[in-house]
């Protein structure tokens, strides 16, 4: 995989490519929506054994996708950005 044409191609669905991180903003109606969709991310990176850094600022969850132990973009992130958009929906 092109990690850096897979990330620019990700820009166009909302991520925002930072150095090595793809960082994405899922805006919510309501808290809980917004926890559910924390969970149900965090259900996935545990399948997957990569994951996120997630913020929680109450209606608004921050999404960050690096691998953070060589503080690379990799394939896994690329993956993990497009998994993250599923799971919204
Ligand atoms: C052993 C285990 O696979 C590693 O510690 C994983 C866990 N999840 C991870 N997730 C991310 N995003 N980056 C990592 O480097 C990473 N390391």
């Amino acid at each position: 995989m092109d990690v850096k044409a897979e990330a620019k191609k990700l820009e166009g669905d909302g991520w925002e490519l930072k150095e090595e991180k793809l960082v994405k903003k899922f805006k919510f109606d309501r808290f809980l929506d917004g926890i559910e969709f924390v969970n149900m991310l965090a259900q996935q990176a545990e399948k997957e054994q990569h994951h996120p850094g997630i913020r929680i600022n109450y209606t608004t969850i921050t999404v960050v996708w690096t691998t953070f132990s060589t503080h690379e973009l990799k394939e896994r992130d690329i993956e993990g950005a497009k998994a993250t958009d599923k799971i919204f929906g």
